[in-house]
């Protein structure tokens, strides 16, 4: 069993047709490669190039460079991770990162107003690092890409699933509230090849939580998807091709019909490291996400889901962990559990209602 392979250029000339195949591998698998993109996006494997040439080029500076833009300086969870400092199920990860956001100005001052939602200290600046010129442009180039695909799948997506898209479609609006914009983070990922006693992986189990990923791999492999049956299996890389899939919004809002599959990444076994960019479309913070009923999702769906549904999923992760009505809730949910060390130093209890890491 592998992953199916989805052509963006299908989904530009025959929607129609890549509906019905966006249908059964989110039932199926929850997800799918995405090929092809460079027939619709003339400057993709160029992009794809520069974004891996100059995250490459970062990383190769010394620990103590990468930290000058740590994600302890940056309140909005912006920033450099060094290797094993992000936390996933508990555990820590064999992997560095630059977390990065939509750019915009601070949504509240800080100490944050206790009349403001929390969540709204999510939105802010990036860090870039000014000793790698080349990653900036690349970043944004990548982003402003990644958004134009992401709103086409998830438009595809909606209409798969049933005949009030906007439902669906509304909460990644960007036109309403142009200061928070959807929240869709990114994170450029280095996985070092495992030194003799490190114990883990490269990133633990999980189920993502925001509306769908678009992950960017290098050659060297890692990412396993695990199957509704609980068997895992290799997402193989494939040159140029995103690996997507759905998260936890996208569950929700179709009542659990599309899947936010689990996943993992093992350490690297190879010499060299392994690079991924993982991007994770979402909607705005303050955007309240539904539940379609059953009478609003389309009947063949439903009837196409009859076959699979009612087994039991087998996964190594908790169900439904990030359902929130607000998105935002989820997302600071995730974000705090992830990187205790930062939500401790800028907020902690006194000023969280919500809680921090021991809320998984
Ligand atoms: O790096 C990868 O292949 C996957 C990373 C991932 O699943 C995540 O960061 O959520
Ligand atoms: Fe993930």
């Amino acid at each position: 069993m592998s992953l199916p392979v989805l052509s963006y250029a299908t989904a530009k000339a025959d929607p129609a047709a890549f509906i019905q195949q966006l249908q059964l591998a989110l039932l199926t698998t929850g997800f799918f490669y995405l090929s092809d993109v460079e027939q619709v996006v003339p400057e993709w494997q160029q992009a794809w190039d520069d974004a891996f040439r100059s995250s490459a080029e970062f990383f190769a500076h010394p620990l103590e460079t990468k930290k000058e833009i740590g994600m302890p300086a940056s309140r909005h969870f912006r920033g450099y991770s060094a290797y094993g400092v992000e936390v996933t199920q508990g555990k820590h990860d064999l992997r560095e990162q630059i977390d990065l956001g939509p750019d915009t100005e601070p949504a509240v001052d800080y100490p944050p107003p206790p009349e403001q939602p929390i969540e709204l200290c999510l939105y802010g600046p990036n860090q870039y690092p000014p000793f790698t010129p080349s990653l900036e442009p690349a970043i944004r180039k990548w982003r402003s890409l990644s958004e134009i695909i992401s709103q086409d799948l998830v438009s595809l997506m909606a209409q798969s699933l049933t005949p009030h898209p906007e439902l669906l479609t509304s909460l990644f609006d960007s036109t309403t509230n142009p200061s928070q914009p959807p929240y869709s983070r990114m994170k450029v990922v280095q996985y070092p090849p495992v030194r003799a006693g490190d114990e883990g992986l490269g990133v633990g189990a999980h189920r993502d939580g925001g509306g769908i990923t678009l992950l960017a791999q290098d050659q060297t492999g890692g990412l396993q998807v695990q199957l509704f049956d609980g068997q895992w299996i290799d997402a193989t890389p494939i040159p140029y091709a995103l690996v997507i899939n759905v998260g936890q919004v996208i569950e929700r809002v179709s009542n659990g019909l599309y899947a936010a599959t689990t996943h993992r990444v093992l350490p690297t076994r190879s010499s060299t490291p392994r690079l991924s960019i993982p991007f994770f479309f979402c909607p705005t913070l303050r955007s309240r996400v539904p539940v379609l009923s059953r009478s609003q999702i389309h009947p063949a769906l439903l009837a196409l889901a009859a076959k699979t549904e009612g087994k039991a999923v087998v996964s190594d992760v908790r169900d439904g962990d990030l359902h929130e009505e607000v998105f935002g809730r989820a997302a600071w949910r995730g974000i705090t559990r992830s990187h205790g060390d930062v939500w401790a130093k800028y907020y902690g209890r006194e000023v969280d209602p919500i809680g921090g890491p021991e809320q998984l």
